[in-house]
């Protein structure tokens, strides 16, 4: 009875805590090992929220919340799920920044798998002392580019974790089968460096060709053990997202979400401003401020949405414009990726403009009717009163999307961007931001436009489809089915997507959607709706207690 005692109250997927009955403490050889009172999950819901709330700042509720994640993980999950809207920015952007920043000073207990350079050639065993038997779903980072706010490590594990919590909360993934891995390579931030708490491996990054060997070894190991799973990359500095995906992508069942899921949540979130703008967005000219993976993700989708609206790709393209931390991008630049050189303009475009050098957003909006203005740029307030007075003096209902991450990155700020504009402007940040204030009626809330709206549904999805791949038709039905869950298009007033109160049930609907296209793309075996909708409600784990302490 020793060890299963052990088990029973210890195993944070298994223990109930002080919810265990009577009968099951008798059982399990719990008697005496817990206060007599036998409380409801509700109770302790209640309970821990209280603890959340008496927390000084909000990093402290991050490190209870994940405290708590550790000890007991289904009561972890009734906690978020018991409030949604105030959860997800604890656990997630904004203070998963924080986490990250500071993830070797507030080190609790291990989580997931560090695969470090220095044990290059024991991937195999490193991945097979996972804790997790059956993994469904493993989210991926090498700590590069956490966010905006850059080089974070071995801290960078935080946005694993976190993400990973999310795919349970929202996609109803088990948590006993999600594995967040962090790939330690090295850091070239000098703080962490210098910082003797640092607790990942203290050497500069590795790069190039013996970086890619070793994203090659982690991915052969997880083919070997895990031959099923699905692989997210997440946070990849941009000059390795792409090569990854491109890489993998028809070998894997994998994705890249700061490229694909952004790319399929800002395209959700464009359905219902262009519906409310009343221009489709085959008729709207776009500006991207960033051309780094996520930027240049949207853009790709952004103009296949154009095509697919009638538009020829040229005439696509000549409605995209990207600029990053240089100016426009332009054919006679010879500092562009492939992807970024897709939307390169030709210098006759803006030659007649006047501008020395290569122009700058302000340029761009004062020489093209801008329509949709969206930010992934980590640029924060670079969405400036005259660039958005002057947006706004030429359409009626200016988009403006500021969609870096965490709070501070943001491109400007909402209740500014309301002001300029005089309440015109269709809004939706990456962050969480407070309502918009309206003299004349209840405040009105700002969507959040983050991929988090995607990939748990895309995790839920493949898992219940039995998916071999991702294909870019399954992110785009993501985008469609989220877009026809925006509130806006039966009420110009309301935020651009979904409550968070719906959440999970827009992303059964997304799951669905995305499974669908899975069959047809045929990477999915066949299957009626009917049948997949049953296997989305079978695959959806929910965090409540079973009868007894046994599972
Ligand atoms: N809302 C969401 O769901 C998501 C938001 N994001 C956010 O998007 C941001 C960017 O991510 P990602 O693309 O991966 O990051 P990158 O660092 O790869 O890209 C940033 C891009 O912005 C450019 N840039 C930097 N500073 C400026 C500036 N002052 N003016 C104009 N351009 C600038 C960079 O140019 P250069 O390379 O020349 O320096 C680069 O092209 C992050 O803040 C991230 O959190 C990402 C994914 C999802
Ligand atoms: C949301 C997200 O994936 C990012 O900011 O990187
Ligand atoms: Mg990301």
């Amino acid at each position: 009875m020793d060890e299963d005692t052990g088990h029973a109250l210890d195993d944070p997927l298994r223990t109930k805590g002080t919810s265990f009955t009577h009968e099951e403490r008798r059982r399990l050889g719990l008697l005496g090992l817990l206060p007599h009172a036998v409380t409801t999950l509700d109770e302790q819901v209640r309970r821990s929220w209280g603890e959340v709330r008496r927390q000084a700042t909000d990093l402290d509720r991050y490190i209870y919340l994940r405290a708590l994640q550790d000890r007991n993980e289904r009561l972890f999950y009734a906690v978020l799920a018991a409030d949604v809207p105030t959860a997800l920015p604890l656990v997630y952007t904004p203070t998963v920044a924080e986490g990250c920043r500071r993830f070797s000073e507030i080190w609790r207990r291990p989580r997931g798998l560090y695969l470090s350079w220095p044990d290059r050639d024991h991937l195999a065993e490193a991945l097979r002392n996972r804790r997790q038997r059956e993994v469904d779903v493993i989210v991926v980072t090498d700590g590069q580019r956490i966010l905006g706010i850059g080089d974070q490590g071995v801290g960078g594990m935080g946005i694993p974790v976190g993400k990973l919590s999310l795919y349970t909360l929202i996609g109803g993934i088990d948590p006993a089968r999600t594995l967040p891995i962090l790939l330690d390579v090295g850091t070239d931030n000098p703080t962490l460096l210098d910082d003797p708490f640092y607790l990942g491996w203290r050497h500069h990054r590795i790069d190039d060709d013996a970086y890619l060997a070793f994203v090659d070894a982690f991915v052969a190991a997880v083919q070997d053990e895990l031959p099923d799973v699905l692989l997210q990359w997440e946070d990849f500095a941009t000059p390795h997202a792409h090569p990854i995906l491109e890489r993998y992508r028809d070998r894997l069942l994998t994705f890249n979400d700061d490229i694909q899921g952004t790319a399929a949540v800002a395209l959700g979130a464009l359905r219902g401003a262009t519906e409310v703008a009343g221009v489709p967005l085959r008729d709207q000219q776009v500006v991207m401020l960033g051309a780094g993976s996520a930027g240049i993700g949207v853009m790709e989708m952004v103009r296949q949405e154009m095509v697919d609206q009638g538009l020829s790709p040229d005439e696509a393209r000549a409605r995209c414009w990207v600029v990053d931390v240089r100016g426009l991008l332009t054919g006679d630049r010879d500092d562009l990726s492939d992807a970024q050189r897709a939307f390169a303009r030709d210098p006759a475009d803006v030659a007649g403009w006047g501008v020395e050098g290569l122009p700058g957003l302000a340029d761009v909006v004062a020489h093209v009717t801008v329509g949709v203005l969206l930010g992934l740029s980590t640029a924060q307030g670079a969405f400036t009163e005259d660039i958005v007075r002057t947006m706004a003096g030429r359409v009626d209902r200016p988009i403006v999307f500021p969609l870096s991450n965490p709070t501070e990155n943001a491109e400007a700020r909402p209740a500014d961007l309301d002001a300029w504009t005089g309440g015109r402007a269709l809004i939706a940040t990456g962050s969480p931001f407070p309502p918009l204030h309206r003299e004349d009626g209840p405040d009105i809330p700002v969507a959040q436009c983050n991929n988090v709206y995607i990939f748990p549904a895309v995790g839920l999805a493949v898992t219940a489809a039995r998916a071999t791949r991702v294909t870019d038709g399954m992110m785009r039905a993501a985008a469609g089915a989220l877009g026809d869950a925006s509130p806006a298009l039966s009420d110009p007033r309301a935020p651009l997507l979904p409550r968070w109160a719906d959440v999970r049930d827009v992303a059964d609907d997304i799951a669905l959607a995305v499974a669908r296209r899975a069959v047809a793309d045929g990477v999915a075996p066949a299957a009626s709706d009917e049948d997949l909708r049953a296997a989305v409600r079978r695959t959806r784990w929910e965090p409540t207690y079973g009868a007894d302490g046994s599972a």
